[in-house]
Parts: C-alpha cells; structure tokens; sequence
C-alpha cells in the first residue's frame, strides 16, 4: 500500500515537473511585479498572475501585510514563485530585473470623491514608487492602475525623464476596465453573447474623459441613440457605480483586478513576441492634441509597437471628444506641474 502510495507521488511529481518545463521551455522567464499587492485591487491581481503560465517570478510589494499575500499566493500549484516584500528597503529587491510592473498602490475613493481628489496622496506615492522604477529596472513595462490615472500617467513620465529612463512607449495607463465594463453593458443591452462583444473606449480615465466608441462596437446591434447616450454614461460613471455600491468599504477591485490581469497579460504576450495583440491604453501619444491619450494600441516587444487612429467617430462621440479634451489636459498638466516640484 505504501509503495502504491510512493509511486503515485513519484508520478505525480514527474508530472508537475513535466508541467513546469514545458511551461518555461514554451514561454521565457518573466518576473511581474506588483506594488500595493496587499491591497483590495493587489490582492486578487496577486492571485490572477500568479494563475498567468507567462509569469515565472511573481514579486509582492507593499507597505504591510505582504507577507501573508505572498504565502498564501505561493501555495497555488502554477509555475509562477512568489516573493514578498514589505518594507521601504526590499523596494529594490521587488523591482529588479522586472519585465512588468503593475501599480496599484494608493488610497480608493469614497462616496462624493471623483478620481482628482485622491491626487493629494496618491500623486506622492506614485513619484517615489517611480523613481525605484526608474533605479530598479528602468526597462520594465509600467501598467499604472493607481489614480487619478489621468494624473498620474504624467507623474510617471516626468519621473523617468528626470532619471534618464523615459521610453514613452513603455508606460501604460490602465484604462482596460472601461473596456471590460463598455463590453459588459453593451452585450446586455443587445442581447449579445458578451464574449463575442469588442467595444474601444478612448481619452482618459475619469467621468466624462472616458469615451467608449459604440459606433465601432463588434458585432454592431441596432441601438437607439437614447441606448448609446445610457450606455456612454454608465460607462463613465461605472467607476462611481460600484464606489457607491460599496458606500464608503473602497471603489472596484475584482473586476479592476480582472481587467489589470488582462492587460498585464497582453503585455507579455507583447513582449514574447505574439502578434496582433491589441488593447486600449493611457499613452503618451498624438492621436489628439493632447500629451497622452487612451486608445488601441499594438503591444510588442519593446512595449508599444503602434498607435491607432480614432477611426470615424459618430457626431455624438466627437462632440464628446470635444468635450473632455479641458478636463484631460489640465489633469495632464497638474500631473506634470507636481512632478516637476521641489
Ligand atoms: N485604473 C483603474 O481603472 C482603477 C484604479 N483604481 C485605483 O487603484 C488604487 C488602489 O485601489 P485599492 O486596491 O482598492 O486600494 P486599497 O487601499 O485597498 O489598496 C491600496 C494598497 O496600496 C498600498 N500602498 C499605499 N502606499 C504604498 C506605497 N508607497 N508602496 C506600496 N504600497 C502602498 C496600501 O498599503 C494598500 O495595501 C486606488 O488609487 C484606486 O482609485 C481602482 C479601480 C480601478
Ligand atoms: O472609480 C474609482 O474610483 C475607481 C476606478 O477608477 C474605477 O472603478 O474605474
């Protein structure tokens, strides 16, 4: 009985060391680092990279309660492993030699917030995180989730470019839950499988700054205008929806979590060098006037290969277009105008 046992284990064994080779053989070695792991957000992002076959190291960083995350992360049977850091000082552990790293760290909103006010703490976080991007591992690809994402994109960028690491083709506003919500209310509004629904939502992170393009959703459902003008604000107030929802317990972290994994995923498969991946992103751009902007973009192997055009926008998704074109730009500018303080 216990040789029975024995071999079953050694079988067992054999096998999920087949798994892992094949895993490594198939995809290079990929470190992905999240900060604010412990978080709403990081705490099932955690989870779902380390569900992600392309991870090989899964590094976890966060002012406290890292180490509990990492250890109960770390008993998933999937290739990744797992590392936590907790303090100031392992900061630079966590970050070196990353290919990804996904920052959520910071404070959510509560009911009567919008985005900007988190600024006045968040801004801080996200300079001093970036500027041990920036030592650490100044080529990794940076997914920012932390908001006001409209802000703190540009922070980023005037960090990288005062420490000489600046690839504007490497930083990424995450912008892919107002893809993820656009899909889902657009689906059931048309009566469509969801997973068959494409719906690009372009210009920023914040009320009206997001603009979903219905007019280029896939398939095309026959909406009235009153159908498209519900479904563009419930995607711009998606955000809001849930914060109010959860009346005053934080905003979205598992669907943000989900959309996070996505993108994170998208770049690495950009990295690995899989064709044709696509996703909508907060970028430094010139689709518009505007310094950075949200829409598709090709991922690659140096992040960034290709930025697309608006395409042929309806008259009401031009005038909002229009519209929030004041309100990005001086979140833009309030990222840049902190950044370059002190
Ligand atoms: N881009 C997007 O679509 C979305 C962005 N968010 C934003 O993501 C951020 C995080 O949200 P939640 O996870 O719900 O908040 P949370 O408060 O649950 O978690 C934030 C984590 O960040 C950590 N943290 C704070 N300062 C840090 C630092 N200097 N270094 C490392 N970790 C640090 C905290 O200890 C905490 O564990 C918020 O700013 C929120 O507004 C949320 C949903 C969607
Ligand atoms: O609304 C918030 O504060 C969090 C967020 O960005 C979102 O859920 O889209």
């Amino acid at each position: 009985m216990r040789s029975q046992i024995l071999r079953s284990v050694q079988s067992a064994a054999r096998k999920s060391n087949y798994t892992r080779n094949y895993a490594s053989a198939a995809s290079p070695e990929r470190k992905v680092t999240i900060l604010g792991a412990a978080g709403g957000i990081g705490q099932s992002l955690s989870m779902l990279m380390k569900l992600n076959p392309l991870v090989s190291t899964l590094s976890l960083y966060d002012l406290a309660g890292t180490p509990g995350v990492a250890a109960d992360v770390s008993h998933i049977n999937t290739r990744a492993q797992v590392f936590g850091y907790a303090e100031d000082k392992e900061l630079g552990k966590a970050l070196e030699g990353s290919d990804v790293v996904i920052i959520p760290a910071g404070v959510p909103r509560k009911p009567g917030m919008t985005r900007d006010d988190l600024f006045n703490i968040n801004a801080g976080i996200v300079k001093n995180l970036c500027k041990s991007v920036a030592q650490y591992c100044p080529n990794a690809l940076v997914n920012m989730i932390s908001n006001p994402v409209n802000s703190t994109v540009p922070i980023a960028s005037e960090v990288f470019k005062k420490a000489g690491t600046y690839d504007p083709k490497r930083l990424f506003g995450v912008t892919t839950l107002d893809v993820v919500r656009a899909k889902t209310f657009y689906a059931t509004k048309a009566g469509l499988p969801v997973e068959a629904v494409n719906v690009p939502v372009v210009g920023g992170h914040a009320g009206i700054t997001i603009l979903p393009l219905f007019s280029q959703a896939h398939p095309q459902a026959n909406l009235s205008n009153a159908d498209i003008e519900y479904l563009t604000k419930r995607t711009q107030d998606g955000g809001t929806e849930v914060v109010l929802a959860k009346a005053g317990k934080g905003s979205a972290t598992l669907s943000m979590a989900y959309a996070g994994a996505i993108f994170a995923d998208a770049c690495l498969k950009g990295l690995n060098g899989v064709p044709d991946v696509v996703e909508c992103s907060y970028v430094a751009s010139t689709v518009t006037d505007l310094p950075f902007f949200a829409s598709k973009v090709r991922l690659g192997k140096n992040g960034v290969e290709e930025i697309y055009g608006l395409g042929t926008l309806s008259e009401y998704e031009q005038e909002g277009l229009e519209n929030l074109k004041a309100e990005l730009k001086s979140s833009i500018d309030k990222g840049i105008e902190f950044a370059n303080k002190e």
